[in-house]
């Protein structure tokens, strides 16, 4: 016997489509990825976003906004035996946090599947993080496709692809020149992004990372928080090697309209009255990104090159020991905060002119959209990669040290700070310019990240 067809009802036709996102737990990715949430909300999207307890509180400003599209699905954090109880973020460990938190998050497979199956309107598709690349299966498991995000640049994807598809023939040699890449970059084997390194340094390849990394670009559809104005040529390079044509690039994020996290209103009030009272442009905003601390060494140059710098200066510390009797020095000058500001709300201020940067690509991004011009520190994961970008491809940021363990010079350091943040900053900060005015036109109504996030919408309501 056949079923007579029912007729899809008018309210039927029009329900929002219903997606779930899975970030990974790292400030870096989980913020950008809660952005995109966001304006996926405000064109209509229902949103069901994966968590643990100890990051719930992250998603506070997106549940405020959208209380009736937005709801959190909270799974115990599985434990791990090199995580202490309580660590659910690689914010309280660092960066070698990523690969416990990573194999962690693993457990939930069958709590998401039960959850899905269980579900009266379950969601249309998944957006995982690129560090949750094994929720490319549980997708196919569960019938439903998945979009890889990539909070990070065109260019280190195809720096780790490359690497991965070559790996025998770059164990033996150093530096290794990524011959097939536009630009064809040299890099040493200390700044391939850490993920390659592992690999390298391991008597053979880790192949189960390798594996996780290459079921992103095998994934239904991928979605970049970059743009083609900073790495046109890098996109294109990775769409000749996608496996589909649905790659959305709807970055950078922050500048997006109505987002969730510019507000000057979300700066301190006490800070806030100190930028106001300094001249525009004058200041250097100096934050190493949700990771890394600085040991004393690293410190006491830091504290001694923006002493000699004579350049006004906010610099945001997390367990970093800060010199005694530093803040009484430099007071009235500098400002030392202790814990975590709202960046993006003080790039954006007026006052600022310069970020010193470990080149997060977060920050890069949050710099670059507010025309600071960046001093460039990298030092672990994908910084390097995204230091040759800004110094070597745009000319938009100074080199002003290097690695995770490196002690500046504070002679040196100082007068670079002081040349960059002064006269001798000017064609930088003139491309630094150019770069702002190009990003905004990319999210600006009819720019093409606007468009990629409408034909992102429309993609769901076709699922
Ligand atoms: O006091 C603070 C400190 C940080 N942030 C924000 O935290 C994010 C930090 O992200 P990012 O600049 O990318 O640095 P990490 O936290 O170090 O991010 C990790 O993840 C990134 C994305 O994969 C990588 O590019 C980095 O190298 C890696 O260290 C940015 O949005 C910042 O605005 C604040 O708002 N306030």
């Amino acid at each position: 016997m056949t079923e007579a067809l029912q007729p899809v009802t008018k309210s039927e036709s029009l329900k929002p489509p219903h997606i779930v996102v899975f970030p990974f737990p790292a400030q870096g990715h989980l913020l950008p990825l809660l952005d995109l949430t966001h304006q996926l909300c405000l064109r209509g999207v229902n949103v069901s976003v994966i968590v643990t307890p100890g990051n719930l509180t992250y998603l506070s400003p997106l549940l405020s906004a959208h209380p009736s599209s937005v709801t959190s699905v909270v799974f115990p954090f599985p434990p791990h035996p090199s995580l202490s109880p309580g660590v659910e973020n690689v914010k309280d460990v660092g960066n070698s946090g990523n690969l416990p938190i990573m194999a962690s998050l693993r457990q939930l497979r069958e709590p998401i599947i039960h959850w899905f199956r269980s579900h009266p309107n379950p969601p249309v598709a998944l957006i995982s993080d690129f560090f949750l690349g094994w929720t490319h299966d549980l997708c196919n498991q569960i019938g439903i496709p998945r979009f890889a995000f990539f909070s990070i640049s065109f260019f280190l994807v195809s720096v780790i692809q490359f690497c991965f598809e070559n790996i025998d023939q770059i164990k033996s040699t150093d530096p290794i020149h990524l011959l097939d890449l536009p630009r064809a970059p040299i890099f040493k084997e200390k700044h391939l992004p850490s993920v390659v390194r592992r690999c390298l340094q391991t008597p053979s390849p880790d192949l189960a990372a390798i594996k996780d990394f290459s079921m992103n670009l095998l994934s239904y559809g991928s979605v970049f928080n970059s743009s083609e104005c900073l790495e046109g040529e890098h996109m294109e390079y990775l769409k000749q090697r996608m496996v589909h044509d649905r790659l959305f690039v709807i970055g950078p994020l922050c500048s997006i309209g109505s987002g969730l996290n510019s507000d000057s209103g979300s700066i301190d009030p006490n800070l806030l009255t100190w930028l106001d009272g300094s001249p525009n442009g004058s200041v250097l905003y100096v934050c190493f990104g949700s990771q890394k601390a600085l040991t004393k060494d690293q410190c006491d140059a830091l504290a001694l090159g923006l002493e000699k710098s004579m350049t006004r200066f906010v610099w945001v510390v997390k367990k970093d020991p800060i010199p005694d009797g530093f803040e009484d020095q430099v007071s009235g000058r500098g400002i030392v905060v202790r814990g975590w500001v709202s960046q993006l709300a003080v790039l954006r201020h007026v006052a600022v002119g310069g970020f010193l940067s470990h080149c997060g690509w977060n920050s890069v991004l949050e710099g670059l959209t507010s025309g600071a011009v960046i001093l460039g520190w990298p030092m672990e994961a994908d910084q390097f990669v995204n230091a040759k970008l800004l110094v070597e491809h745009l000319g938009v940021a100074v080199r002003v040290c290097e690695g995770g363990e490196t002690v500046p010079n504070p002679v040196e350091l100082g007068r670079v700070i002081a040349g960059t943040m002064g006269e001798g900053g000017r064609e930088v900060a003139a491309k630094a310019e150019e770069i702002r005015r190009k990003t905004e036109a990319e999210t600006e109504a009819n720019g093409s990240s606007i468009e990629d996030l409408q034909r992102l919408v429309t993609e769901f309501g076709k699922l």
